[in-house]
């Protein structure tokens, strides 16, 4: 019995989640609005203590389904528990059990940065003193002690999102959402949110849903990733797992100086199999195909025409490419790939 692990307490678990935005009627000038499902039938369990992921598109309908986790969207149809609370019948007790960081957070920009953490701690149920206690504890840990004065409409873009994160993290709540809570950060500042999501898990096994474009960022801080297109979960597994699912297929990518020499007969069979963005070509091949490959262009004429190259193994991004046909680029620019 001893050696018998237990089941990881599920802390969400959403179960056949519909959302359907209804159709908008056409007025003068302007085209009808068809109705779009945003949520399709979602599954999910995150687990107690996890960092989930949520990637996918413009449009797949994460931010649709996060806002039914935090019971601020009602779903047409499906279950929400979050730590065995049914948040569908009773959403009002989502304020106790996480905080959430939405896309777009205005609500705050009045206040200054020491104020809108001070504030949160308090309307999460915090005494004056042990509000202000977590208050400097937070801005210490984010690096934003020296701006704690300073209203957040007043601050760049990347410092607001640091003090909407740091009114996030205080009052302790078990379930963080949070909705690309990095974006505009400086490398900096998305090291001191990660470090500090990490500590709360490390130390009272917080769990955070993530939404996120970002592919890199994810690869290293996430546990686990649904992949969401169309509404619909299509993948869904540890970064690892995903990778090995696209197989063993690795990445080379060669930069021209000026114009791929096409005339060599083995560079333009190299071309047919190519994802061509200007001088930039991507390759997906067998690693006995890539040796080839790289052996055939550091050589000869088709080296002098070669700026740089990279070889790599699959990344999370190969994983979208392969399930979707859709591209993310590490700065969260999407765009389609052309096969
Ligand atoms: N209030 C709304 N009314 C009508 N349609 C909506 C509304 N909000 C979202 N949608 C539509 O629902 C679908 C899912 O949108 P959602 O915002 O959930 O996607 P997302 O995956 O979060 O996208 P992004 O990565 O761009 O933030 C999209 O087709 C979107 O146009």
């Amino acid at each position: 019995m001893g050696s018998e692990t237990t089941p990881t307490r599920a802390a969400v678990r959403v179960e056949d989640l519909v959302k359907t935005y209804p159709s908008v009627r056409s007025k003068r000038g302007t085209p009808a609005a068809p109705a779009v499902r945003a949520t399709d039938g979602i599954c999910l369990r995150v687990h107690q203590g996890e960092i989930f992921g949520l990637l996918g598109p413009n449009g797949a309908g994460k931010s649709t389904l996060v806002r039914q986790l935090t019971g601020l969207l009602r779903p047409d149809a499906g279950e929400v528990e979050v730590l065995g609370h049914d948040l569908v019948r009773h959403p009002e007790r989502a304020a106790r059990l996480l905080a959430y960081l939405g896309q777009e957070s205005t609500a705050l920009d009045e206040l200054t940065v020491g104020l809108a953490a001070e504030t949160t701690a308090r309307l999460r149920g915090m005494e004056t003193a042990a509000a202000r206690t977590a208050r400097d504890e937070v801005l210490a840990e984010l690096g934003l002690t020296p701006l704690a004065g300073r209203p957040l409409k007043k601050l760049s873009g990347g410092q607001r999102r640091l003090a909407c994160v740091a009114a996030a993290l205080v009052g302790d709540r078990p379930l963080l959402v949070l909705d690309e809570p990095t974006t505009g950060m400086d490398p900096h500042a998305r090291r001191a949110v990660w470090a500090a999501v990490d500590r709360r898990r490390a130390e009272r096994g917080v769990t955070v849903l993530l939404v996120t474009h970002n592919v890199i960022e994810a690869e290293t801080v996430l546990d686990r990733v649904a992949v969401l297109d169309r509404g619909r979960v299509i993948a869904c597994d540890t970064p690892g797992g995903l990778k090995a699912a696209v197989g063993d297929e690795v990445r080379l990518e060669l930069v021209w100086r000026d114009r791929a020499p096409v005339e060599i007969p083995d560079v333009a069979a190299l071309a047919a199999a190519a994802v061509v963005t200007g001088r930039r070509w991507t390759l997906r091949l067998p690693p006995e195909a890539a040796r080839e490959a790289v052996t055939l262009v550091t050589t000869g004429e088709a080296f002098a025409a070669l700026d740089d190259f990279r070889l790599a193994t699959p990344s999370l991004e190969d994983v979208y490419v392969a399930l979707g046909g859709r591209a993310v680029g590490a700065d969260g620019v999407e765009g389609l790939v052309k096969a």
